[in-house]
């Protein structure tokens, strides 16, 4: 029986781990749970597993360098075989998710994109009934006119709230942007307002992930859950 979250996360981010096999372009995600994954490529890149992998963030490169992780890029290879990230919500049935919290949103969304396959990793409060209802909507933007972007934002029914950072700056993006964390409540129709933010002008990207995951591994109290799309 395991109830630590930190050890659920680490249970959810070995079974991906389990997935990966030589030869693979990994995606590499970022959060404390895809941190966890990291860890465990690292340990079986040491055994002799042989995988090149594109990060997310800077931190996740960071902390793949340090670990020996050998880092490719698009330049090189424009497909990922495998992706293994976290997610702030996960919406059981579609798999839809809420993503970037960590402020990575951007660069996870492209990683994804260009994935065979995304596999979720987390613990089970971030599976959810529906999206929306546990945290807000992180939204990239850019920072000229960010103020009229909020405002458009705000008429789709959100409370759009600029990110801090921990120094009390605006938070910035590994892109240089801006976040609005935007507070929607639960949301009927996360496709709908994917396509509706997607649209608003000064808008770089949404942390809505609409049909992009093929699986989630989730841990809980009993075992790890495995959903598939
Ligand atoms: O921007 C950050 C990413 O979307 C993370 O995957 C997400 O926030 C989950 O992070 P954690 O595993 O730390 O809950």
């Amino acid at each position: 029986m395991t109830t630590d979250r930190d050890a659920l996360k680490r249970e959810a981010a070995m079974a991906a781990v389990a997935m990966v096999q030589d030869g693979m372009v990994v995606g590499l995600g970022t959060g404390s749970t895809a941190a966890f994954a990291i860890d465990g490529l690292i340990a079986r890149v040491r055994d002799g597993l042989r995988i090149v992998g594109i990060p997310t963030s800077e931190r996740s490169a960071q902390q793949a360098r340090a670990g020996g992780l050998k880092l490719t890029d698009f330049s090189q290879h424009q497909k990922v075989d495998l992706t293994i990230d976290g997610a702030d919500e996960i919406a059981r049935g579609s798999l839809d998710l809420v993503k970037g919290l960590g402020g990575a949103l951007l660069r996870e969304k492209i990683v994804a994109a260009a994935s065979q396959r995304l596999v979720i990793i987390a613990d089970e409060p971030k599976l959810v009934p529906g999206l929306g209802g546990t945290v807000p909507v992180p939204v990239e933007v850019v920072t000229f006119g960010w103020e009229t972007t909020a405002k458009r934002l705000a008429r789709l029914g959100a409370n759009p709230v600029l990110r801090q950072a921990a120094d009390g700056q605006p938070f910035r993006s590994d892109g240089g942007n801006l976040i609005l964390d935007c507070h929607f409540g639960v949301i009927a129709d996360p496709a709908q307002l994917e396509r509706d933010i997607s649209g608003v002008i000064g808008v770089v990207e949404t942390g809505l992930f609409i049909g992009m995951a093929a699986t989630a591994l989730v841990a809980t109290a009993t075992g790890i859950l495995r959903l598939d799309r």
